[in-house]
């Protein structure tokens, strides 16, 4: 069985922190590990993307191989060619692959049919490669992450998922503060806050995301006036820890969820975290294809 990385729960705890620590080596030594050589990916995108298309694509051929980018309207994916017809045909000829759609149920569908590694590069319900990138620029920065307290303030959505569900595996006090409504279920390992001051209070880390989603468009004007007191600013980063800094996995909207203060300012980790995606990944590449 070809080992998949649909949630990120797939991973044990060892596997995820050592993950995160072969991140920062391969950060340090970007052409140092050869584990694609001679290997093609495919990265299949049915939802835009700049950080996860880059990130892949440049990490891929730091490793030594190929990426293929599949978008929808150049595959018989979306002229109705079965799923697992197609995951039939991809695993004849790439290593591993990786898809951004909206069902989950599709990318399951795909990893039951696939004879190569599957990732899941962003659907409705998870990003666990965001929060691969999230926990290194933790580690990076505070050398830890046993005991490490992390704020996620917003929409309880994808990202806030992925970030609860890896974040506790690797030992970090997770929190969510999110209006009900946006909150995350039960069962994620988070904290579940309804006041942002109250959650933040200590918090070494503080964390947003998009407050409209890819596929939440038609709820925009109402996700804005639901969310508009979770808003990131500085007056909100002076109720966390004295050292603590601020995360946003991208796109920024400053005025909505995040000041353009803290996104520019000196307490934000934002721009190390979005390179850090090609580390992490690089990473989990490695591990998916040993
Ligand atoms: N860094 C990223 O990959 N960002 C993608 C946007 C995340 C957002 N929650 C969305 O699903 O649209």
């Amino acid at each position: 069985m070809p080992r998949h990385f649909l949630t990120g729960t797939e991973l044990t705890r060892d596997e995820l922190l050592t993950l995160v620590d072969r991140a920062i080596e391969l950060k340090a030594d970007p052409l140092g590990s050869a584990a694609l050589a001679g290997k093609s990916i495919g990265l299949i995108f049915q939802k835009p993307s700049t950080r996860t298309r880059l990130s892949f694509e440049a990490g891929v051929f730091e490793l030594g191989g190929n990426p293929i980018i599949l978008r929808p309207d150049e595959m018989q994916l979306s002229r109705g060619e079965p799923v697992r017809d197609t995951a039939y045909v991809l695993s004849r000829h790439v290593a591993a692959f990786g898809i951004r759609t909206h069902a989950d149920a599709l990318v399951e569908e795909l990893a039951e049919h696939a004879s190569v590694p599957v990732f899941n590069m962003l659907t409705a319900e998870h990003h666990p490669c965001q929060a691969l990138a999230d926990l290194m620029t933790l580690k990076e920065t505070f050398g830890r992450l046993d005991g490490l307290v992390l704020t996620y303030v917003g929409d309880g959505n994808n990202v806030a998922r992925s970030l609860a569900l890896l974040g506790t595996r690797a030992g970090i006090e997770v929190r969510v503060a999110a209006p009900a409504g946006y909150q995350l279920e039960d069962g994620t390992g988070a904290q579940l806050f309804d006041d942002p001051t109250a959650a933040v209070a200590g918090a070494n880390a503080v964390y947003t995301d998009v407050w409209v989603s890819m596929g939440d468009e038609e709820t925009a004007a109402q996700r804005r006036a639901a969310l508009a007191s979770y808003r990131v600013d500085d007056a909100l980063l002076d109720h966390a820890a004295p050292d603590a800094i601020a995360l946003h996995d991208l796109p920024a909207h400053p005025g909505d969820e995040i000041t353009a203060e803290v996104l520019y300012g000196a307490r934000q980790r934002i721009w190390d975290q979005a390179e850090n995606r090609r580390h992490a990944q690089k990473a989990l590449l490695e591990l998916l294809l040993r």
